[in-house]
Parts: structure tokens; sequence; C-alpha cells
């Protein structure tokens, strides 16, 4: 089994945080006109973290706070321009894992203006912390 089904996996029967369907308007896309547009852009995320800690702390500070994480991620996107949507995809879990100190993640990002005749289009990568995006 490739280790990204077995992290996949793992991530599945572990503890973790979701935040399905965030809307982020973005400039992306490899064609000359689609950097003159915004298109939106659907990210789903899937971070392993010990709820545990915080339903018995109460605490946010124990939490993964998924309003940061959002609103953080909107700001990466937005903060310049993407062409394929597999940067982005590499670009959030990099990030969420440095930020936020998460150890294992599943990220999709969909782009439903991609193609006329299909619903989406859509990349899922399944990362560790300290993965290589390579
Ligand atoms: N695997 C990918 N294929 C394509 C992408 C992409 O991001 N990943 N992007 C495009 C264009 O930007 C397309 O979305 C324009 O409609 C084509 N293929």
């Amino acid at each position: 089994m490739p280790d990204s089904a077995n992290d996949f996996n793992c991530l599945l029967n572990s503890d973790h945080i979701a935040i399905e369907g965030l809307e982020v308007a973005a400039v992306i896309g490899v064609f000359d006109w689609e950097k003159e547009i915004k298109q939106p852009l659907f990210i789903d995320l899937m971070m392993a973290w010990p709820n545990r800690v915080p339903a018995a702390s109460g605490e946010l500070t124990d939490a993964l706070d998924y309003d940061r994480v959002s609103r953080a991620v909107t700001q990466w996107i937005q903060a310049r321009p993407y062409g394929l949507i597999e940067e982005v995809a590499e670009m959030i879990a990099e990030q969420v894992c440095r930020e936020f100190g998460v150890a294992l993640l599943r990220v999709k990002v969909a782009k439903p203006t991609a193609i006329e005749s299909a619903r989406s289009v859509s990349v899922t990568i399944t990362r560790r912390a300290g993965d290589s995006a390579s």
C-alpha cells in the first residue's frame, strides 16, 4: 500500500478536525485570461488533532481553532496568483503543518469553474509535517 494511503487510513482512524467547502475567491489558472479574473476554489481539510485534550480542559487554546485555520488558508491563497490547483494544495499542507503544529493532514482543492461540462475538478493530497513538496 502506498504511504499516502496508509497515512489517510491513519487520519481516518485518529482524532481530527475537518473544514469542508471553504470557499475562497482566487486568481488561479495556467492560462493568461485566468490571471485577470477571480474564480472560486473550495477547500476541504482533514487535520489530525488530539481532541481529548480540549474536550477535558474546555480551552480553545488546546483545540485546533478551525476559525483561525480558515482565515489563514483564505489569506494565503489570496496573497498571490497561483497556476495549478496542485500548487495551492501543497502550499496549504505545508503552511498548516508549520503554522498550526498539525502532524498529518489531507487537503482537497476543488475548482468548479474549470470544465464547463463537469460539476467540478479537484486534487487531494495527504501529507505529514516535514514532507517535502516534491
Ligand atoms: N492537473 C491540472 N490540470 C489542469 C489545471 C490544474 O490546475 N491542474 N488547470 C488548468 C487550467 O487552469 C483550467 O482550469 C482552465 O479551465 C487545466 N488543467
